[in-house]
């Protein structure tokens, strides 16, 4: 602690600076201590001493004067001392001057300074008394905190204490965890080392498995690239040569053409010239072709209402010349032959017409009156139910209510005979009785082929039993068959498996004629397709029959209806059209290509534009092919090269195959389908008498496809289509790659379209025989005429269609 005390009387008038606790402040100044003070002395001084200089000057100078006088010469030299000290005085005046005028500045410039001072003295007050306040407020703190600080290195000490306790025992402690630390360093070292060779070699075999799938991949991709590049390469090496040579020939007829053309050219010039002069007659023509034809147009219709008229009034005419009576709108016939009711109703069927029917007394008078003395069978009768007597109903003017009961002769219908299920007209009254149908008739025995045991392998003579059994009397809607054709086909064998036990009548399709109807719609004498089976007659009605095609050409052999016009010209139809959906420009496999189904299939291929090659088992039948006008047809059976003889018959491949045959062929044909080809799977007849599995190979070691031929089982014994079971090629691979479509189809499939197709198939073949269509038009297979001294053909011949 410190006390200044600076003059306190000097400035006892100021204000006291207040004492502070601990330090005290106090400023006292004297006057000469201040620079203005200083400056103002100093100036006196000055004054003084230029006064003093002065006076004496002046008194040197008036001794000097009164030595002047006294002494002549020395007063001169004196005088010029004076002078000189004279001049001397007046320069130390005006240095003198000069500096006081300095020390005027000076003390200008110190008052200044000491008013700045005196403000700066103001605001330092200020501050020393903020600050005051300021030390108290420490002041205060410092006693907290000094508190505070007790406590705390009381604290501390505890602290301490407790620290080095602590110490002690953190030693040892330290030691060891010193110790493990070293030791998990260490470890960690290795386990780091460790992980990174680990994940080095996790990498490395990731990388390495990549290039391993990758090295896989390629691998597959340039196999199978480098065996289509050699197949693309060795067909494009036969495409170049066979251009080549085309190339040749075509030069030759280029030149040939070119001279034509030249030659063509002039005539076409003559031609043109012509062609104007025949137009403009032409057109003269026309219009006078024009009036003509309007002529004969309207003489036609007035020819076709006369010939109408004609032929009208030579029916009538021709009917009552062969014994026909008319009656207001109806025509009679009386016929004198003996037969039953039965057999009197077939010949009004056959005849076109039907047995008497009596819509009125007049009607039944006039016929009473008109027969003579003969009786009449009308067509009345209770054949359906008895006692329910009824009209027959055997054509479409044969309907009317029952006559009056009035009619009847007193006490009939009596059923007097037990049977007596007709009618007929006395000859002595008008009256009716009733009698016996059968009365004079014969029972119909049909012979039938059935099938004696089941096939093993080919059929055999022997599987077959031959036997007759009577047929009942057709009923109404019902009529009796006789076969005029049995076709015998491929399906049976698989089919008879399945649907026939032994015993049973041979399936089968036959063309058959009416020969008794009790059916509007089957009238006497028409032809039928019936699935009736292999029997020469049959009793049925009409809701399983076919008709033929109405307007059956006379030139067409209706042996058709169960080939080209039948179900196998359906078959190919829609194996063509629904199945491989063919179009104009493609090419077409077909095997078993002069059968039914495949002869069929190439025509209306051709037909549609197409490229068709057929195969087929003997020379004949290659020769048959080819006037059907097959592109390429060849003997399966005796080409060195299946394979071979398909690649050169399409060497660019088949966009469509129509499988008959299946087996080892199809897995041949398989490899040479077109990207998208189509495969309509209509039959199998190779495997169908099988007893042996067959083993098929997809492809020959050429192609390089498989390595080893692979097996499969086509069949389960469940489905029993075939004694054994069968094992045969996988088609998949081509199947994929190729993007091939494959569909079975059974023909049933289109029945709604039966009649419509069957038109169009009728069609073809008429333009055929009438030659109005085009050569490709369909012509029918040949037939294979077979007898046998039973009367029925023989089913075991060879062949493929029979003929009664
Ligand atoms: N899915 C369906 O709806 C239908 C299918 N089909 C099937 O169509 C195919 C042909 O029937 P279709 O024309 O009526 O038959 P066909 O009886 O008219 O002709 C069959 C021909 O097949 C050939 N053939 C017979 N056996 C074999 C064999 N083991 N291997 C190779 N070829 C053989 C023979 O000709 P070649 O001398 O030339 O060898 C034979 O002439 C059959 O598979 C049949 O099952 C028939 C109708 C309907
Ligand atoms: C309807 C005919 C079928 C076979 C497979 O021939």
């Amino acid at each position: 602690m410190q006390t200044m005390d600076i003059d306190k009387d000097t400035y006892a008038n100021k204000p006291r600076k207040k004492d502070y606790i601990g330090v005290t402040f106090s400023a006292n100044f004297q006057w000469w201590k201040r620079p203005s003070g200083v400056a103002a002395v100093c100036l006196g001084l000055l004054c003084v001493l230029l006064l003093a200089g002065i006076i004496g000057l002046s008194v040197y100078y008036n001794r000097i004067i009164g030595h002047y006088y006294s002494a002549e010469r020395f007063q001169t030299s004196s005088l010029n001392n004076l002078t000189k000290e004279r001049d001397q005085l007046k320069t130390s005046y005006n240095t003198l001057t000069k500096e006081r005028d300095e020390l005027q500045t000076r003390y200008n410039t110190l008052t200044k300074e000491r008013d700045q001072l005196q403000t700066r003295y103001n605001t330092l007050t200020k501050e020393s008394d903020q600050l005051q306040n300021r030390y108290n407020n420490l002041t205060k703190e410092r006693d907290q905190l000094q508190t505070r600080y007790n406590t705390l290195t009381k604290g501390r000490d505890q602290l301490q204490t407790r620290y080095n306790n602590l110490t002690k025992e953190r030693d040892p402690l330290q030691n060891s965890y010193n110790t493990l630390t070293k030791e998990r360093d260490q470890l960690q070292t290795s386990y780091n080392n460790q992980t990174k060779e680990r994940d080095q070699l996790q990498t490395r075999y990731n990388t390495l498995t990549k290039e391993k799938d990758q090295l896989r991949t390629s691998s597959n991709t340039l196999t199978k690239e480098r065996d289509q590049l050699q197949t693309s390469s060795n067909t494009l090496t036969k495409e170049r040569d066979q251009l080549q040579t085309s190339y040749h020939t075509l030069t030759k007829e280029k030149d040939q053409l070119q001279t034509s053309y030249n030659t063509l050219t002039k005539e076409r010039d003559q031609l043109q010239t012509s062609y104007h002069t025949l137009t403009k007659e032409k057109d003269q023509l026309q219009t006078s072709y024009n009036t003509l034809t309007k002529e004969r147009d309207q003489l036609q219709t007035g020819y076709n209402t006369l010939t109408k008229e004609r032929d009208h009034l030579k029916e009538e005419l021709n009917k009552q010349s062969s014994g026909w009576q008319k009656f207001e709108s109806s025509w009679y016939y009386l016929s004198t032959e003996k037969k039953s009711w039965t057999e009197s109703r077939q010949d009004c069927l056959k005849r076109g017409a039907h047995l008497v029917i009596i819509n009125s007394k007049k009607e039944q008078e006039f016929i009473h009156e008109w027969s003579g003395c003969l009786d009449i069978y009308l067509g009345f009768h209770d054949t359906n139910t008895e006692g329910v007597w009824e009209w027959i109903n055997d054509g479409a003017l044969g309907q009317s209510s029952a006559p009056g009961t009035t009619y009847w002769r007193d006490g009939e219908p009596n059923d007097a005979d037990q049977g007596e299920d007709c009618a007929q007209l006395s000859k002595k009254s008008l009256q009716i009785y009733c009698l016996r149908p059968e009365e004079q008739s014969t029972m119909v025995v049909s012979k039938a082929w059935t099938l004696h045991q089941h096939f093993q392998g080919f059929p055999k003579a022997s599987d077959f039993h031959l036997r007759e059994e009577t047929l009942p009397q057709p009923r109404d809607g019902q009529v009796l068959l006789e076969a005029v054709f049995l076709s015998v086909d491929p399906y049976m064998r698989p089919y008879s498996q399945t649907m026939m036990k032994e015993g049973d009548v041979m399936i089968g399709s036959q063309v058959a004629k009416v020969i008794q109807s009790y059916n509007p719609s089957f009238p006497v004498g028409c032809h039928v397709v019936s699935d009736c089976g292999w029997r020469s007659h049959w009793v049925c009605d009409g809701a399983e029959l076919t008709p033929v095609l109405p307007d059956w050409p006379q030139d067409i052999p209706l042996s058709l209806a169960l080939g080209a016009i039948g179900m196998p010209g359906l078959t190919a139809l829609y194996g063509l059209e629904e199945v491989c959906e063919i179009k104009k420009g493609e090419t077409l496999l077909v095997n078993a290509a002069a059968g039914a189904v495949g002869s069929v299939v190439g025509q209306i291929a051709k037909i549609k534009g197409c490229r068709v090659v057929g195969c087929a088992g003997t020379d004949t039948k290659v020769s048959y092919l080819k006037q059907l006008g097959f592109d390429q047809v060849f003997n399966y059976k005796t080409v060195t090269s299946l394979e071979e003889s398909l690649r050169e018959a399409a060497p660019h491949g088949y966009d469509c195959y129509f499988e008959n045959v299946g087996g080892k062929f199809s897995s041949v044909v398989m490899p040479q389908m077109r990207e998208y080809g189509r495969i309509a799977v209509c039959g199998s007849i190779s495997m169908y008498n099988d007893t042996t599995p067959q083993t098929g190979i997809l492809s020959t070691p050429q192609t390089g496809k498989l390595s080893t031929p692979q097996t499969g089982i086509l069949s389960t014994p469940q489905t029993g289509l075939l004694s054994t079971p069968q094992t045969g090629p996988y088609v998949h691979t081509y199947m994929i790659f190729k993007q091939l479509r494959m569909e079975g189809f059974l023909c049933a499939r289109w029945k709604h379209k039966h009649q419509q197709s069957l038109r169009r198939l009728m069609a073809w073949m008429t333009e055929h025989i009438t030659g109005t269509g085009p050569t490709t038009s369909l012509r029918g297979p040949h037939l294979v005429i077979t007898a046998t001294v039973s009367g029925m053909p023989d089913p075991v011949k060879t062949g493929t269609r029979t003929h009664t």
